[in-house]
């Protein structure tokens, strides 16, 4: 397929006016010159705790009929705000000592009653504004859900509709979108449910999370066309399952989930797969190996899959006999090996799309990544964002309906923006590690959920 680079006005998620800002750099203290990469890497590192995974725990922990041990969980600005939304519910969250490898444990007491007449910050958090206002309708009292200005862009229709079907009362605008409050009433009478989640499975997740605690459980029937993120919902059903609740599907698209005790659990927090996909990826970029310790040998996290992933750009992957992954990235694009381009489908993993696209962006053939339109509505617009600095980095990428395709070409350094999104950052950081000059403009986006990015990106090139 033939792909131009400047095929006319593109848009721009900050908008026009705000372009020539960004441009000229984030405010001087987020500003962050992507480091190059001299040698080919032999780097092995250890990274924090996944946030799906830390913040269902979270949920979960605040509706058991125990209290539950968080080891290892992700503190970084999402897992904060779940923190805070499930405090000012009347969850009691201790932080209490650890290993110390990545902050404290929490141990986290679910209260009798959950309490309402409270504000909630969701930022810019997914799993804030999908998981806590299916779980706040239990509570007694007004809840009001907000977030960041970039957060009321992001599609919650589906929450606002399905609580309703539920018969919680919900104020909104009518928008779709933040803000908006309930009114819980202590309890939800629950059953047959039907949801349109082509948007985000997060809808499904959050749906899933607080059913036990339905008086008739839940029969969850998806409409829509798409379902993104299935690993995701995988994941849901299995935390879950490791309480005691059993979910049933007895078709694609429906979940059954009968009221029961959710128990309380001492779990240890598996490390974010998905945040290993920068790390990974650089040893394609750089050459020579990386390493991640503490690999789960069995997961639901879809960063697992970067294993097979990676390898269709060119990686020899390892599975090291001490629960460690190790990528091979021979001698880097510098030393002349070149990045294979990709067609993927990655519906799935829709979430490792900016590190998979960067490498694309490198890449001596061309590439295809389709069944990611729904990323339009992720922390921002990532197939907008992403085309815009790609192209201005001097990349040909365009925009597919549901994905992007990528040509070869050279690219030179500049500005790239993050547009508040981790993720973006991360990705200019890749490329930045062959293509001089490359300043992410606001390099404390990564504190959504890998607050410790820039000393461990800095420790991978040392
Ligand atoms: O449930 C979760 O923890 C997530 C589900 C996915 O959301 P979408 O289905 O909206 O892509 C993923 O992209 C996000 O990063 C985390
Ligand atoms: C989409 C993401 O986040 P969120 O949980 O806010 O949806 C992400 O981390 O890539």
């Amino acid at each position: 397929m033939l792909v131009s680079n400047n095929s006319g006005p593109r848009f721009s998620p900050y908008g026009d006016e705000d372009r020539t800002e960004a441009a000229t750099g984030g405010p001087a203290d987020r500003r962050w010159v992507a480091p190059t990469a001299a040698d080919p890497l032999n780097a092995r590192i250890m990274l924090p705790g996944s946030k799906s995974l830390t913040n269902r725990e979270l949920v979960l922990s605040a509706l058991a009929d125990a209290p539950s041990l968080l080891r290892r969980p992700l503190h970084s600005r999402d897992t904060r705000l779940m923190v805070e939304a499930l405090r000012s519910l009347g969850v009691d969250i201790e932080e209490v000592d650890g290993d110390g490898a990545f902050g404290p444990d929490l141990l986290i007491t679910p209260p009798d009653e959950l309490t309402g007449s409270v504000s909630i910050d969701c930022g810019l958090a997914g799993t804030v504004m999908r998981f806590v206002p299916p779980l706040a309708a239990l509570a007694l009292g007004p809840v009001a859900f907000d977030g960041d200005e970039s957060a009321r862009r992001r599609p919650m229709r589906t929450t606002v509709e399905a609580l309703r079907a539920l018969g919680v009362d919900v104020n909104d605008d009518g928008r779709g979108t933040l803000p908006f409050s309930l009114w819980g009433r202590g309890a939800i009478r629950g059953g047959e449910l039907a949801i349109d989640a082509s948007a985000s499975s997060q809808f499904v997740s959050g749906l899933l999370l607080a059913a036990p605690r339905f008086e008739e459980g839940i029969v969850l029937r998806h409409t829509g066309e798409h379902l993104p993120s299935m690993p995701h919902i995988e994941m849901t059903v299995q935390c879950l399952a490791d309480r005691g609740v059993r979910v049933d599907s007895p078709e694609p698209g429906v979940w059954v989930v009968e009221p029961a005790p959710i128990a309380g659990l001492d779990v240890t927090i598996e490390p974010d797969l998905s945040n290993a996909a920068p790390f990974l990826g650089a040893a394609l970029i750089a050459g020579g190996t990386v390493t991640v310790d503490g690999w789960p040998a069995r997961t639901t996290q879809v960063g697992a899959d970067l294993t097979h992933l990676l390898p269709h750009f060119g990686a020899t992957v390892r599975h090291d006999a001490d629960g460690a992954v190790t990528v091979d990235g021979g001698e880097g694009l510098r030393g002349g090996r070149a990045i294979s381009g990709v067609t993927l489908d990655l519906s799935t993993g829709g979430e490792l799309a900016p590190a998979l696209v960067a490498l694309a962006a490198l890449a001596a053939g061309p590439s295809t990544i389709t069944g990611i339109g729904h990323l339009r509505g992720h922390e921002t617009d990532r197939l907008a964002a992403l085309t815009a600095e790609i192209t201005a980095l001097g990349g040909a990428i365009r925009e597919l309906e549901d994905g992007l395709a990528l040509e070869p070409a050279t690219l030179t350094g500049g500005p790239w923006r993050a547009y508040e999104d981790h993720r973006m950052a991360t990705a200019g950081a890749m490329i930045g590690l062959v293509v001089e000059g490359v300043e992410v403009d606001d390099i404390t986006t990564t504190a959504k959920t890998l607050p410790e990015f820039p000393e461990l990106w800095q420790g991978l090139l040392a």
